[in-house]
């Protein structure tokens, strides 16, 4: 039995390739494939927009953030959030890989033992002459071709922005190597994402085209939308040596109670809001569980801490080049535009994929001032383990051990804390109205990997209350400075090379912010959630406070494992 869905559907999905096993999914949002906010490429937006499909989560007031209360997007659909997220198919660099076997002495977790894993999800459409000839790539040997169905469609889209190439071209004169391909675990370097598309309908293809809709007749395979899990329910205590799921409770779509059992020998595979469903089945920190009403069945106390996610910001330029704001300055020209789509998937709807550039710290400090920024973390590191760890010590081991080993990578400049894109749009946070009716380029960047650890906690029994969510974005200092550069490298990349030529100033943040605290006292004010939370349910040994085993069991449950981000 698995609730949900970008990986709950995968594991399901292989699960029931074994025709002796009944696997049932239960899913809280509807099945949303057909709708065109879902499935029109150039629509990203649209559906994150409909309330329906998405949880919208909101932080507690971030205290480094100026108090403000940010929101968590992620889908509530079958196939989750790969229903609304925007495609973007890379990889990352390969030592963040090794990370994981590192810190958990198992090298069933690296690059290499992943790899095949990784072709395996994906049926990969080379570029054509025409993606190519707007910059895309691949390298054969990283990716899956099989086409038995059970897989990602992974492709390039048939409308490109010319900036992007001019960006590219920028992004390499400032030093970034152009990719050969952004999947191949060298990521350091400048080039055009693969998207989660089929390239031959020019859709998206999300966790539910992979691995449900070819799969619906499969008769060992159910699917349960509109049914939110409410908890797991135990055996009797005391008849195992481990603590058993029985079955689990959840509402259906008629609002109405139901249990579900699990069969003797079965599993439940956790993979949807998973510490608010384990924390109100009794499994969590007990005094947060008693505060909440709930009564504790085992006490994991890093059930819903090591919090992590990314944050973005932008610099947005006027520009006299064709943008995707025309979309929203001229609904007549919007309308012809999604009209090309539906007639033979052109036009500006037909487009997705980005042009990336992932950033070391080599291409944003010089090295005496970074070598500084990394002894001060490195002499504090003690101090964040124990304030990031909320009072959890062996927690406080886990995280300082991530942070050593994330400080080690910087040094040998492996580690890759900022991804910079082109947005041929506006992006921030000023309205359509308030902002100059105008044609913008935008260079999002985005921190991609904080030292800051936050939590999420239910704060009372009812399954209705929403999780409090803390992601304490910001606190650790290193993630500061790197937001700063990054705001700095994008300035630097819209303003020089051939992007120089279509540059018609700066609306955000202004020109009026010109020193580093200028800059870091804006972005307290505007930083925003990339909506990549992942980290609370962590794959760590028990002496450093993990949750799960490197099979994705958790600790002290005989017959519960997760699998999600
Ligand atoms: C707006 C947005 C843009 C993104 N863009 C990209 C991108 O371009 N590239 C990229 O690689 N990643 C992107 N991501 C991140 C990526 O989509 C996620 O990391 C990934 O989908 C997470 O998979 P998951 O299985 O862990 O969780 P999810 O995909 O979030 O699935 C969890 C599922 O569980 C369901 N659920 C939750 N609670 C319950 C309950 N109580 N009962 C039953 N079901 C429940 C949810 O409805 C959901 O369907 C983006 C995410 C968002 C939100």
């Amino acid at each position: 039995m698995l609730w949900h869905i970008t990986a709950g559907l995968t594991v399901a999905n292989r699960l029931s390739e074994d025709g002796d096993k009944q696997v049932l999914v239960l899913e809280a949002g509807p099945n949303a494939e057909n709708l065109q906010e879902v499935f029109v490429l150039g629509l990203i937006g649209a559906g994150q927009a409909l309330t329906t499909l998405n949880w919208a989560y909101t932080t507690v007031p971030q205290t480094h953030l100026n108090g403000r209360v940010l929101t968590i997007n992620a889908g509530k659909a079958l196939g989750g959030s790969t229903v609304i997220n925007s495609m973007i198919f890379p990889r990352a660099e390969k030592a963040q890989y090794g990370a994981w076997g590192i810190l958990n002495n198992d090298s069933s977790w690296s690059w290499n033992a992943l790899l095949p894993y990784f072709k395996k999800s994906e049926i990969f459409t080379p570029p054509n002459k025409f993606q190519q000839a707007n910059g895309a790539r691949f390298e054969r040997d990283v990716h899956g071709f099989n086409e038995e169905q059970g897989r990602v469609k992974v492709g390039f889209p048939n409308f490109f922005f010319q900036q992007w190439s001019l960006w590219r071209q920028t992004a390499m004169h400032l030093g970034f190597p152009a990719s050969p391909d952004l999947g191949n675990g060298s990521p350091h370097a400048v080039g055009v994402a693969p998207a989660s598309i089929d390239p031959a309908n020019n859709t998206r293809c999300s966790a539910a085209c992979a691995y449900y809709t070819d799969f619906a007749d499969r008769p060992n395979f159910t699917v349960l939308t509109n049914a939110t899990v409410i908890r797991i329910l135990w055996t009797e205590q005391g008849r195992e040596s481990e603590i058993t799921a029985s079955g689990v409770e959840y509402i259906n779509a008629n609002n109405e109670t139901q249990v579900v059992n699990v069969s003797h020998g079965g599993e439940v595979i956790v993979s949807a809001g998973t510490p608010k469903i384990l924390e109100l089945s009794g499994v969590g920190n007990s005094s947060i569980l008693q505060s909440a009403g709930v009564k504790p069945i085992l006490d994991l106390p890093s059930v819903g801490e090591n919090f992590a996610d990314h944050v973005n910001s932008w610099v947005n330029a006027f520009t006299n080049s064709i943008t995707n704001d025309l979309l929203l300055l001229d609904p007549t020209f919007a309308e012809q535009q999604l009209n090309l789509w539906f007639e033979n998937r052109t036009g500006f709807y037909s487009s997705v994929s980005r042009s990336l550039g992932i950033a070391a710290p080599s291409d944003i400090f010089n090295k005496s001032e970074f070598n500084g920024l990394l002894e001060e973390s490195e002499e504090k590191l003690n101090y964040f383990a124990a304030l990031l760890s909320n009072g959890n010590p062996l927690l406080a081991r886990g995280i300082q051990a991530q942070h050593r080993l994330a400080l080690d990578l910087y040094r040998s400049n492996n580690n890759l804390p900022l991804e910079m894109s082109l947005r041929p749009s506006f992006f921030g946070k000023t309205s359509f109205e308030d902002r100059p009716a105008r044609t913008y380029n935008t260079i999002v960047s985005a921190l991609y990997a904080p030292l800051s650890r936050g939590r999420t906690h239910i704060s009372s029994s009812d399954p209705f209350v929403p999780p409090m969510v803390d992601p304490a974005y910001w606190t650790h200092p290193l993630d500061v400075a790197f937001h700063v550069a990054g705001i700095k490298l994008a300035r630097k990349m819209l303003t020089t090379g051939p992007m120089a030529s279509i540059y018609e100033g700066e609306f955000e943040p202004g020109l009026d912010k010109v020193t580093d605290e200028d800059i870091e006292n804006w972005l307290r004010g505007v930083v925003q959630s990339y909506t990549h939370e992942v980290g609370t349910m962590a794959m760590l040994p028990q002496g450093l406070g993990g949750v799960v085993d490197t099979k994705l069991r958790i600790y002290g449950l005989k017959n519960v494992r997760v699998a999600e981000n």
